[in-house]
């Protein structure tokens, strides 16, 4: 891949608070047009790592570049072409669902203002209802809106920090597909996660715990790294089950996916031997299954504890 695809290529950065590294020589290079996932605890150091690739926090150590631009001396002209949406991103409940585009085209100070409103408002499907207050959409539309809002000055990256929490399901897939769109249309996302469903939807993970990238694979690649075997659990009695098999040396992930127990872990004979737990159970039986992307997410989750809360690695 030549240098100058990359959207972001940056190396070593480093930042401290107080006696604390909560961003330890993190190397990123993301190609125009993908869709980058952060995983990892609470504090391991996500949003720290976004704000610095973005040009909103000056690294202590590292260098390189953002949309062509240096992170170090040019974080300005960085910050002005990103569209960065946070989970604390809000509208103007008591402006108008047009009113609220027309404030970021003024905070960008950009030409054409009308012409981008309207655009964004046909995109959206919403010129019909531009005059709407932005307080009386669904959760749903209000992140889509929002989205629009973030996107209005047609940055060529994405940052996108917990962007759907507390937003329902569907809420999330529609989100989603507006972020494919922009995806295929060359726009490169860097998105920070807590939920299966957005993780899915990346090309790209790096899981991340106290400042330091521990995997980063495209997203096919994740269960053969993080290296899970499991079993498919079938009984008559699946609470029966479950409860022989919770806490059994060698589960690590133990997950319903509706009529059945998925359960996985690193050492399959370990594995093995708690799966036997189920023998004798009416209906018991467990066939070996190759764990994907939601069984090494769920026990990417649940390995490290909030960081920097509790004890430290
Ligand atoms: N301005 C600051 N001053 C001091 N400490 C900070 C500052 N910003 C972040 N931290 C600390 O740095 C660590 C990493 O925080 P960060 O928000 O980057 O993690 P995160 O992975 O995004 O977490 P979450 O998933 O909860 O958003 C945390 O311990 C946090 O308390």
């Amino acid at each position: 891949m030549a240098d100058r695809e990359l959207v972001i290529d940056v190396r070593g950065l480093t930042k401290r608070f107080g006696d604390k590294t909560v961003v330890d020589h993190f190397d990123l290079a993301a190609p125009r047009g993908l869709i980058y996932g952060f995983l990892g605890p609470n504090g391991s150091g996500k949003t720290t790592t976004i704000r610095m690739v973005c040009g909103l926090l000056r690294p202590d150590a590292g260098s390189g570049t953002c949309l062509g631009y240096d992170v170090l001396a040019e974080s300005r002209k960085i910050k002005a072409r990103v569209g960065y949406m946070t989970q604390r991103f809000s509208l103007y409940e008591d402006l108008s669902i047009r009113e609220n585009l027309e404030f970021f085209v003024r905070l960008y100070g950009m030409d054409r203002g009308r012409r981008r409103v309207d655009a964004a408002l046909a995109e959206l499907g919403l010129s019909g209802r531009a005059k709407q207050l932005a307080g009386r959409l669904s959760g749903g539309w209000k992140q889509r809106l929002a989205l629009a809002a973030c996107m209005i000055h047609e940055p060529e990256l994405l940052l996108l920090d917990e962007p759907t929490a507390g937003v329902d399901p569907k809420a999330r897939r529609d989100f989603w597909d507006a972020i494919r769109q922009y995806a295929a249309q060359g726009v490169t996302t860097l998105v920070s996660t807590h939920y299966m469903d957005e993780a899915v939807q990346c090309d790209r993970i790096a899981y991340i715990a106290y400042g330091k990238k521990l995997i980063d694979a495209p997203s096919r690649d994740i269960p053969s790294q993080v290296g899970l075997k499991g079993f498919k659990v079938h009984a008559d009695d699946l609470d029966e089950a479950e409860r022989r098999l919770k806490g059994a040396p060698g589960v690590e992930v133990l997950a319903r996916f509706g009529v059945v127990i998925h359960v996985c872990g690193r050492d399959v004979r370990a594995l093995a031997r708690a799966v036997e737990r189920i023998r004798g159970l009416e209906g018991g039986r467990a066939d070996r299954f190759e764990p994907g992307l939601e069984e090494a997410f769920i026990f990417l989750m649940s390995e490290v504890a909030d960081n920097f809360n509790g004890a430290g690695p």
